[in-house]
């Protein structure tokens, strides 16, 4: 090792007694179980069920009051303090509107702290002192640890400890010290969020879910092909930004553009004014908590047009100027015979139906009108300025990968490409062949280029981000064609089919799966592959797990728009020392309710695998960079001190 390096570390640890306190201290860490996993997938915009979701742990929050307070609680008692630990600030307002007089509160108040400090050890048994004292409120942390850390064999303390809650009380701080502790509680519960894809489109508030995520304790993001449509916007990709802005109007979300991000509508929307008008294949779908008026409607089915169809033209050059794609059949627009409306596709020919090709030249049908550019120009300067999407963007892409192994599982929201035979499917780029974990890396090199060189929007790599999004050899979508353009203009639903790659049947199969960990250097036996995308089918008896346990789909629709498919609210996966658990969650209706009633959303554990032996932190990926700067610590030690 260079000495140059140690000379450098010795700066920061300057006496062999820090020196060896660090090692004692990771030594010692590296033999603390596991902390608590937890993955999430496909959040569509839903951020109140997902808040739900985070903060109730995937229901360990519960779990943890119930081993505690079981005996000494009613269960309607542990319904209200499991309330107040997920939504601390709702729920102490609803308390106090209920309780009549002070002494009332007082009693509540003193009860309630003492019940969180009861909790605390417990939830945070498997961490460091140091570890724990970072989760905690930052301004109380004195108070609190003078009260975690009570000892009184000697009896001396007891009114100091009474002083310290009843000057809590009296100073008016109890409210923020409950609201603190509760989130204390929930970060304790869980070590480190999954998030595998898909926080991006059809639900209301992903840009809520992004600050969410930003400001949580740990975290790592496996993108969805929808996430990598609005990076492919923000990276330059005027198609990926028609997509964006096509999905919030079909989903009635034009705010998320408009309000959130702050992105000029007006130009498209003069547009959309002037060439279209009322069309049913176009209208935005309703949604009961946000009603249209006629006239919005209206709008927003004409700007939902404009930029379909913008899009479409869009697809063409690219289609063209990438062979290799291998996208010809998706040059639709080329493929309309115009006098008779009708259109052949994969050999069949179909009639037309609420078409709306007023800005179409026959003749040349891709061609933008120069008010078309126009609108995309300017809708792009949008995207590219708008300071909060690029706050997201980034984060995105800090904390996001296309794939991860973590803890000897493999993270990943759509696929690995297969063929029928089960081999990975190979894909020639620039003259070179690629598959599996090759190709992965190279979409993920090709991404992370296209977001550093916003100002490129046509070159190689822009366009690779769109194919993340679409072609038939993305790990994120993995389907054969991705049919829009059916899905909007042909009635025959056979002509919607989108067929997706071997890998969705053939992920059954365990000896597949273990050849795909194997691909990605992790042990067949011990690893799992973690996806999302696809929603399960519970409704149809469809399993989340699979081929013996080496494959979880987690996607069960926390999308409201796919709920009534997948019959159940989403699915999460738990994993700590113990084991990994599926956590099957029923349908979320409100905040409100939950605070109310105390109505939590019931969830059903499954096991998925149990650890033989209670798994450490030595074992995880945490636990080998500990190991690394352990060893390096040694040899600081040798060189510095043990002469
Ligand atoms: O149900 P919608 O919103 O029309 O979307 C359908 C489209 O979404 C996709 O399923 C992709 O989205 P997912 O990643 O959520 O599956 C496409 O394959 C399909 O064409
Ligand atoms: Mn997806």
């Amino acid at each position: 090792m260079k000495t140059k390096y140690l000379d450098l570390l010795a700066e920061k640890y300057d006496s062999e007694e820090k020196v060896v306190t660090e090692i004692i201290n990771l030594e010692a860490i590296l033999h603390l179980p596991k902390g608590t996993e937890h993955f999430v997938s496909d959040l569509h915009g839903e951020y109140h069920a997902f808040q739900h979701v985070l903060r109730n742990g995937s229901g360990k929050v519960k779990e943890k009051i119930m081993d505690i307070f079981k005996d000494k609680m009613t269960a309607q008692e542990i319904n209200e303090f499991a309330t107040l630990v997920y939504y601390p600030e709702d729920k102490i307002k609803l308390i106090k509107s209920k309780l009549t007089n002070k002494e009332e509160l007082h009693d509540w108040y003193q009860k309630v702290i003492c019940d969180m400090i009861t909790l605390i050890p417990y939830a945070s048994s498997k961490y460091t002192r140091s570890k724990l004292r970072k989760a905690l409120p930052e301004q109380f942390v004195f108070v609190i640890e003078e009260l975690l850390y009570k000892s009184d064999k000697y009896s001396n303390k007891k009114t100091y400890y009474e002083q310290i809650l009843e000057q809590i009380i009296t100073l008016g701080q109890s409210d923020k010290l409950i609201t603190g502790l509760a989130y204390t509680i929930q970060r304790l519960i869980v070590d480190h969020l999954h998030v595998v894809g898909d926080i991006y489109d059809r639900g209301p508030d992903p840009d809520k879910i992004m600050d969410t995520l930003i400001n949580y304790h740990s975290l790592d993001i496996q993108w969805g092909n929808h996430d990598v449509l609005w990076l492919g916007a923000y990276a330059g990709s005027k198609v990926c930004l028609a997509n964006i802005i096509r999905i919030c109007a079909r989903y009635n979300n034009l705010d998320i553009i408009e309000d959130a991000y702050g992105i000029n509508l007006r130009p498209l929307l003069t547009l959309a004014e002037k060439y279209y008008d009322d069309n049913p294949a176009f209208r935005p779908k309703e949604h009961k908590d946000r009603p249209l008026s006629g006239h919005e409607a209206l709008q927003i089915t004409k700007i939902h047009q404009a930029i379909a169809m913008i899009q479409f033209k869009l697809e063409s050059p690219i289609i063209k100027r990438r062979d290799f794609f291998n996208m010809e059949d998706r040059l639709v627009l080329e493929k309309i015979d115009y006098e008779k409306n009708e259109i052949t596709v994969y050999g069949k020919t179909y009639p037309l139906e609420n078409t709306c090709f007023a800005t179409m030249v026959p003749s040349d049908p891709a061609k933008l009108l120069a008010e078309e550019e126009e609108v995309i120009n300017k809708l792009l300067v949008s995207v590219q300025h708008s300071e909060k999407l690029a706050r997201h963007m980034k984060f995105l892409m800090k904390k996001g990968n296309l794939y991860l192994p973590y803890n000897g599982n493999l993270l990943i929201h759509g696929c690995i490409p297969l063929n029928e035979d089960g081999e990975l499917e190979q894909m020639e780029i620039e003259g070179k062949v690629y598959k599996g974990r090759a190709l992965l890396d190279l979409f993920e090199s090709y991404l992370r280029y296209a977001f550093s060189h916003r100002e490129e929007t046509d070159d190689l790599a822009t366009d690779m981000v769109w194919y993340l999004w679409t072609g038939e050899y993305s790990s994120l979508f993995g389907k054969r064609a991705m049919t829009t353009f059916e899905r909007y203009f042909i009635k025959d639903k056979a002509s919607h089919k989108e067929v997706k790659n071997h890998y969705y049947y053939l992920r059954e199969n365990e000896e597949v799966c273990r050849r795909i960990l194997e691909e990605f250097d992790l042990d067949p036996d011990h690893g799992h592959i973690i996806n999302g995308h696809t929603p399960v089918k519970e409704v149809e008896g469809e399993n989340p797990i699979k081929a013996n346990s080496k494959m979880i789909v987690i996607d069960g629709g926390f999308s409201k728009a796919y709920q009534s498919t997948t019959g159940i609210a989403g699915y999460t996966l738990l994993y700590n020392s113990f084991g990994m658990q599926l956590v099957a969650h029923q349908h979320f209706n409100s905040k409100d309710e939950v605070i109310h009633n105390g109505a939590d959303v019931l969830s059903v554990r499954r096991v998925v695998d149990k650890e033989m032996e209670r798994k450490k932190v030595g074992e995880t990926n945490v636990g080998k960079e500990l190991q690394q700067e352990i060893s390096m610590l040694k040899k600081l030690m040798e060189y510095r001190y043990m002469h």
